[in-house]
């Protein structure tokens, strides 16, 4: 004898009526294709959050099973795009007729990336964290590029009170009027010549954008290529030592507060078309054993708070 199964979903009283923000699921394991402009599609193996709201006052609950399937078509039969997000929150909402008007979906992965060495042309595996969140109301679609950036950041204050300490080692060690370069040149290269360094620390851009309202694909490598190059000091892949000079170099000639470093990316994405940014950077401190954070933001009504 066949029995239907109970559908508590569509019997069931709620407990308590109302309406919810969001509902759905968290921390869904979700094997993707990715395609962004310039990269060859990549698999990733990501994880999702998925949710819609919850508009009628007494229904019970939501339908997870028709929003996991939703992401398990994008899985096996699509890569992922603007266009294939826009139609996974499609069907979120589709398959929640009656019960919801918005569908969220935030899809977290690391992103490997081939980068060049700075001088020695070697190239490496460096791998970035991608967040992208997308956002269907009333079937207005907002998507959301979200990718750290780590860099190296040696401090300005540190650097100034260094070469004072150089400077007073020159004054003490040659006091005669008039040096001999030679001697000069190779005291320069002890490190009593150089007797302090500025400390550097490893510091990560935490980036999220609005992009444009009719992108038609994810351009990771730009928006990446575009940060790295205003902070001139992303930490490196494959490192000789010609490229760790030019490292070091790049270091002494690039000295920023984290208050700098907001401030570049904050004028780089005031000429960009992404909608809205939201830029937080966090120095982790070699220095001091707590971080220093600015937030910069564009600031436009109901954009991004920092
Ligand atoms: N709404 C909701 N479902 C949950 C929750 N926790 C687990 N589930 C389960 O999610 C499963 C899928 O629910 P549905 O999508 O309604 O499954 P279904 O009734 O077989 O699918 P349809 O026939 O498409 O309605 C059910 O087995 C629920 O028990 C929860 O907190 N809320």
């Amino acid at each position: 004898m066949h029995t239907t199964m109970p559908d508590i979903a569509h019997s069931a009283d709620a407990l308590q009526t109302g309406k919810l923000d969001w509902v759905g699921m968290g921390n869904i394991e979700l094997p993707l294709l990715f395609t962004s402009k310039g990269l060859s599609d990549t698999h990733v193996t990501a994880k999702a959050d998925a949710f819609v709201n919850l508009q009628k006052e007494d229904a019970k609950g939501i339908h997870m099973s028709r929003l996991f399937l939703a992401l398990d078509t994008l899985s096996c039969e699509q890569s992922l795009t603007p266009k294939t997000l826009t139609q996974v929150l499609d069907s979120f909402i589709s398959s929640h007729q009656d019960l919801s008007n918005a569908a969220k979906v935030s899809i977290t992965f690391e992103l490997p990336l081939r980068r060049p060495s700075l001088l020695s042309k070697k190239q490496g595996w460096k791998s970035y964290p991608i967040t992208i969140t997308a956002i269907l109301v009333d079937g207005v679609a907002q998507i959301e590029l979200g990718v750290d950036v780590t860099y190296s950041s040696t401090c300005p204050c540190s650097a100034a009170l260094a070469r004072q300490l150089i400077q007073n080692a020159f004054a003490d060690k040659f006091q005669q009027a008039t040096v001999d370069t030679e001697q000069v040149h190779a005291w320069l290269g002890t490190t009593e010549g150089v007797l302090a360094t500025p400390h550097s620390q490893r510091s990560i851009a935490n980036i999220k954008v609005l992009l444009p309202a009719d992108s038609e694909e994810f351009d990771i490598l730009a928006l990446i290529d575009q940060v790295e190059d205003e902070l001139k000091t992303p930490v490196q892949a494959a490192v000789k030592r010609e490229d760790e000079q030019e490292f070091a170099r790049l270091n002494g000639q690039n000295l920023m507060f984290c208050e700098d470093a907001a401030r570049k990316l904050k004028a780089l994405f005031e000429h960009t078309a992404y909608q809205d940014f939201y830029i937080k950077i966090n120095h982790y401190e070699s220095l001091h054993a707590h971080d220093a954070v600015a937030y910069a933001v564009k600031g436009i009504e109901n954009g991004y708070k920092a």
